[in-house]
């Protein structure tokens, strides 16, 4: 069965607007719970401008589902997911300008350090997911520093829907939903496991939910921006009913 996992990154965002308490990420993380997911991902940024240290531990102590971590490989964030021991950590590229995480892991150029940390997070019993483009050499450089998790870039796939007018038969968008599944089936035949994220929304989820072999999609924005008017629970709720739906009726 295809998995949600929902990041709440931006539940903290709007709390740092005000620096308050409130919306609560911890609060967030139940109500996705309830609504069906299968797990939670925030991404705790250098700069701290959504997630906070104290957002994680106390997600740790609290959730009662799956919690991934998204992180840059820095000795930081590896002490601090060490310490925390979320069920699985996410290696992502990070830059303090962008609005968001822009391309995938560059896990080629970067294989001896990557090694290491990876390595280092296996020590403390948490699984190791990159977070890379839809390219063959990325996928088995993720296999060869011990990455038990790919998870593919679906950016590119989602602007390329959004550019053709949410036509999922054009031929800009088929060439980027091949590309997730052929990495996909990369992914597999090196014995990872599947999963993909960024940029998804009600709109564009089921040609990627129906990929052969797809364990686990990571969702946020967009789940949070339509929580604004329908509550969370509901938001993840009507997520989960569209990949399932998608998922049941295969590729
Ligand atoms: C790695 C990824 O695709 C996203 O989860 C992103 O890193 C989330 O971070 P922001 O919420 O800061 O955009
Ligand atoms: N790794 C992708 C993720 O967690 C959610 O990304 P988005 O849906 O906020 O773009």
């Amino acid at each position: 069965m295809i998995e949600l996992g929902v990041n709440i990154d931006h539940v903290a965002t709007l709390r740092q607007a005000r620096r308050t308490w409130e919306p609560d990420p911890a609060w967030a993380a139940m109500e996705a719970h309830l609504g069906g997911a299968d797990g939670i991902t925030v991404h705790l940024r250098e700069d701290r401008r959504h997630i906070q240290d104290e957002d994680v531990r106390r997600l740790r102590e609290l959730t009662q589902i799956k919690l991934n971590l998204e992180m840059a490989a820095t000795d930081e964030m590896v002490g601090i997911a060490c310490a925390l021991k979320p069920e699985m950590a996410m290696l992502v590229p990070e830059g303090r300008h962008e609005v968001t995480t822009e391309g995938g892991l560059d896990v080629l150029a970067q294989e001896g350090r990557l090694k290491d940390v990876v390595a280092r997070l296996a020590d403390a019993g948490i699984v190791t997911s990159v977070f890379i483009d839809a390219e063959l050499e990325q996928v088995e450089a993720a296999a060869r520093i011990g990455a038990r998790v790919c998870e593919i870039h679906t950016g590119p796939y989602a602007h390329a829907f959004h550019a053709a007018g949410r036509d999922a038969q054009s031929a800009a968008v088929v060439e980027q939903i091949d590309k997730v599944c052929r990495a996909g089936e990369a992914i597999r035949a090196l014995g990872m496991r599947f999963n993909a994220g960024h940029a998804l929304n009600y709109y564009n989820v089921q040609p990627i939910a129906r990929l052969p072999g797809v364990r686990e999609l990571h969702i946020g924005h967009a789940i949070v921006s339509r929580s604004v008017f329908t509550g969370l629970r509901e938001a993840v709720r009507e997520m989960k009913r569209l990949m399932r739906e998608a998922a049941g009726a295969g590729r």
